[in-house]
């Protein structure tokens, strides 16, 4: 049941659904779905966040405590103020495709953000079916990079629910967000990803909200294990304000080589004595992936 029936005294910790303005749907360590109001102090909750819950008199239930975050995503709102879209992630699904073909930068700049969450990355190759026709070269070159880098890639055909079972199997025990460019095919992989949408919003209009029709993002338990969570705005989440530390960090074959040039503050780009530089001509470190790490340099 999903009715706001419980004790008085009754309390506990859940985690946060979705958001309804400036109340959250929770849902209990016993399963129930509750509607909270949240303390003044509480406004920044986001969807993913674990939280103490604590019946009041009146019979409704309200959020008394945010519990520590592992780590949080965050966008800017209309007025370029960062506020948490998500919390607690573990995976990254980068979904990309042969058409259009993959911005291979913008797959850096994700695998820089999921450093910096602390978060395992995913790269779905997605169309699958126009591999063969139009794959170039270079894609090919550039994605063995990221297979030989040790980057876990899944192929996929979301339109032929081909690779689905894969991606459902990596999510298991984790919680996931999808991202990527646009036309890549993130919601037709949301979409084969849960099935049973529908019925889940229908059990949370139950509650008396009526239909669920915010942008929020909304956490789906998922049947084979692990959770997804999804919205357009968590969809097309990107990297803002990147400063170097983040940048030099975000790429993982750079580490054993990071604290080796001559100058301790070495930007790995003009400097002569360059550890990085070095491991480049040595084959130890993909060509195009520095390449993209120079140009990413410009930027911060
Ligand atoms: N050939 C092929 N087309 C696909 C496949 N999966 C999705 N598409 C098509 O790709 C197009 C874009 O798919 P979407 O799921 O809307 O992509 P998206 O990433 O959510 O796009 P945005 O909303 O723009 O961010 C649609 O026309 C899909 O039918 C696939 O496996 N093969
Ligand atoms: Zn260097």
């Amino acid at each position: 049941m999903t009715e706001n029936i419980f004790q008085a005294a009754s309390s506990g910790i859940g985690q946060v659904i979705t958001r309804f303005g400036a109340d959250v749907l929770i849902e209990t360590a016993g399963g129930e779905l509750l509607r909270c109001t949240a303390r003044r102090k509480l406004d920044n909750l986001a969807c993913g966040d674990r939280v103490q819950w604590e019946g009041q008199a009146q019979g409704n239930a309200a959020v008394t405590a945010l519990l520590p975050r592992q780590n949080v995503l965050e966008r800017p709102d209309f007025r370029g103020r960062l506020r948490p879209v998500a919390a607690n992630i573990d995976l990254l699904i980068v979904v990309t495709s042969w058409q259009p073909a993959p911005l291979w930068e913008m797959l850096d700049r994700y695998l820089i953000a999921a450093n910096r969450l602390h978060a395992d990355v995913l790269l779905v190759m997605n169309k699958a079916d126009l591999r063969s026709t139009h794959a170039t070269a270079e894609a090919e070159a550039c994605l063995a990079e990221y297979v030989q880098m040790g980057c876990d890639v899944l192929h996929v055909a979301a339109d032929q629910n081909q690779g689905i079972a894969d991606i459902l199997a990596a999510i298991r025990g984790r919680t996931a967000i999808v991202v990527g460019q646009s036309g890549v095919g993130k919601s037709s992989i949301a979409t084969q990803l849960l099935p049973d949408t529908d019925i889940r919003v229908g059990s949370i209009s139950e509650t008396g909200e009526g239909r669920h029709t915010t942008t929020s993002a909304m956490l789906y338990r998922l049947p084979t294990g692990g959770a997804l969570i999804d919205s357009p705005g968590v969809r097309d989440f990107g990297l803002i304000g990147l400063d170097f530390a983040t940048l030099e960090t975000g790429f993982p074959e750079f580490r054993p080589f990071l604290g080796e040039c001559r100058f301790h503050n070495c930007s790995h780009n003009h400097e002569p004595g360059c550890a990085i530089k070095a491991a480049v001509s040595a084959g130890k470190i993909p060509p195009r992936r520095f390449a993209r790490y120079l140009s990413l340099l410009a930027t911060v």
